[in-house]
């Protein structure tokens, strides 16, 4: 990856918007156990779960909606965009006075945020070579848990000033990424001519190529918007989008998000008390998160997608099998099982550690490299959708199920790694090292001849 170092500059700059995907994620959970914070919005369990789902919501729609615009405008501008739009949400959150305020700048950052994480790994997957593109689109995966240990470890730092600078510096702080890539984005997409003439023909030059030719060179009609959106579900592409949707079901399903959100209350649950709790839970949760993509990052284009997800399926079936044996014993009296409460805490890491180097990252390489150009931004819209329809959805039932049984919490979410790991074994096909032309023989479609027409036009154009 470091030979190409501009591919790896346009790259990193573009997972920025992982950043603030993770770093929202990452400071929801010390806001909402600040006294200040509770002070001025005082609600109640439904209010604040609703607090945290509206950005989910709006992810959601936000992802769907660029996945139908962004072919309209260059994918550099459409992440401009959408970090003006997340800079809105943020400083209405920064200086919000209500809970009402405070959840529509939630709502409207959302948006923000769902349309960055389709389209900054769109971008990545459009600007890489074969040989590294799961690498470099692993570097999205990492860049979200960048953002959640900032976002984690910037509230915890801020959470003892006196006032409302506790909570308001740390969603203060997010709009500095955001700034920092609307700024960037101008810069983003690649000149055609310029590639071409490093001999870097790819698709970000096709796409590039396609948005200047605003009258379509001949077979470069790309069909309305409505029209790309049923494309998804015919007979040709119906393989790529299902993978796409259950990469994301499979990631969310996992429990990821369980964890990461649960874990304090499990924690406490355990008799751990204080502070601690907030460390050991999510603190350590998501260094854990945050050092097991780096494997990742280095071993995916060597070893494939598939490893990775049965590997990591298999790791994070057993965890949550044993957590929910370990609780299951443990729980009527924790004090007197004080050994059996840390074994469940490092099978949580044990889980997490699984997850980071599998479904965490491949979920955000495998949809950005499956999806013919005409059908791409569509594709990936849609998988990012269920990426936040499933994390909401598991959001939302997470609490309840924990509340009737949570040794059965986690044996539910063994069973999900389960399915994840037979899925992945028997229908999800290795895409490693493929250039986006050979992905046809894979599928049996005909995105190879369509590429390779285009990259024809690009070369005689230049
Ligand atoms: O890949 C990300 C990452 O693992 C985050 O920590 C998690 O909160 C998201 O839901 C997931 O999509």
């Amino acid at each position: 990856m470091i030979q190409n170092r501009y591919v790896l500059c346009c790259g990193l700059f573009a997972s920025i918007g992982g950043l603030t995907f993770g770093y929202d994620q990452g400071v929801i959970a010390n806001l909402l156990v600040m006294e200040d914070f509770q002070r001025q919005f005082p609600a109640s369990p439904l209010q604040q779960g609703a607090l945290t789902a509206v950005l989910e919501l709006g992810a959601l729609s936000g992802a769907l909606i660029s996945g139908a615009f962004s072919d309209s405008v260059s994918r550099g501008r459409s992440i401009g965009i959408a970090c003006a739009v997340f800079c809105i949400g943020s400083t209405l959150q920064t200086v919000s006075g209500t809970l009402g305020q405070l959840s529509l700048g939630r709502l409207i950052g959302g948006v923000g945020i769902g349309s960055l994480s389709m389209l900054c790994p769109l971008y990545m997957s459009e600007i890489s070579p074969p040989e590294t593109r799961g690498s470099l689109l692993s570097i999205e995966q990492f860049s979200i848990v960048l953002g959640v240990v900032f976002g984690f470890w910037i509230g915890f730092f801020t959470r003892n000033i006196s006032g409302s600078w506790s909570w308001r510096l740390p969603l203060a702080v997010q709009i500095i990424p955001g700034l920092l890539l609307a700024a960037g984005s101008f810069l983003l997409p690649a000149s055609p001519r310029f590639l071409v003439s490093r001999n870097q023909i790819n698709e970000a030059q096709l796409e590039a190529a396609l948005i200047a030719d605003q009258n379509g060179a001949p077979g470069t009609k790309r069909g309305s918007i409505w029209g790309r959106w049923a494309l998804l579900f015919t007979e040709q592409y119906k393989t790529q989008t299902w993978i796409g949707i259950l990469v994301m079901f499979f990631q969310q399903w996992t429990g990821i998000n369980a964890v990461l959100y649960y874990a304090p209350f499990m924690m406490r649950s355990m008799g751990v008390r204080g502070d601690t709790v907030m460390l050991i839970s999510s603190g350590f949760v998501s260094i854990m998160q945050f050092l097991s993509v780096i494997p990742a990052i280095i071993y995916i284009d060597r070893l494939g997608r598939r490893p990775l997800l049965m590997g990591g399926a298999i790791i994070m079936a057993f965890s949550h099998a044993s957590i929910a044996a370990l609780v299951w014993y443990g729980q009527g009296d924790w004090a007197a099982h004080r050994n059996i409460a840390w074994s469940a805490v490092s099978m949580i890491y044990l889980f997490t550690a699984g997850y980071g180097g599998s479904f965490g990252p491949v979920a955000w390489v495998l949809p950005n490299e499956i999806f013919p150009l005409t059908i791409r931004s569509q594709g990936v819209g849609l998988s990012t959708a269920s990426n936040w329809c499933n994390n909401f959805l598991v959001g939302l039932i997470t609490p309840s199920l924990i509340s009737v049984s949570p040794a059965a919490t986690y044996m539910l979410f063994s069973c999900g790694c389960v399915a994840a790991f037979f899925w992945s074994k028997y229908l999800v096909p290795e895409t490693r090292g493929r250039s986006l032309e050979e992905m046809d023989t894979l599928f049996e479609s005909a995105v190879g001849q369509e590429i390779a027409q285009r990259k024809q036009q690009v070369g005689h154009r230049s």
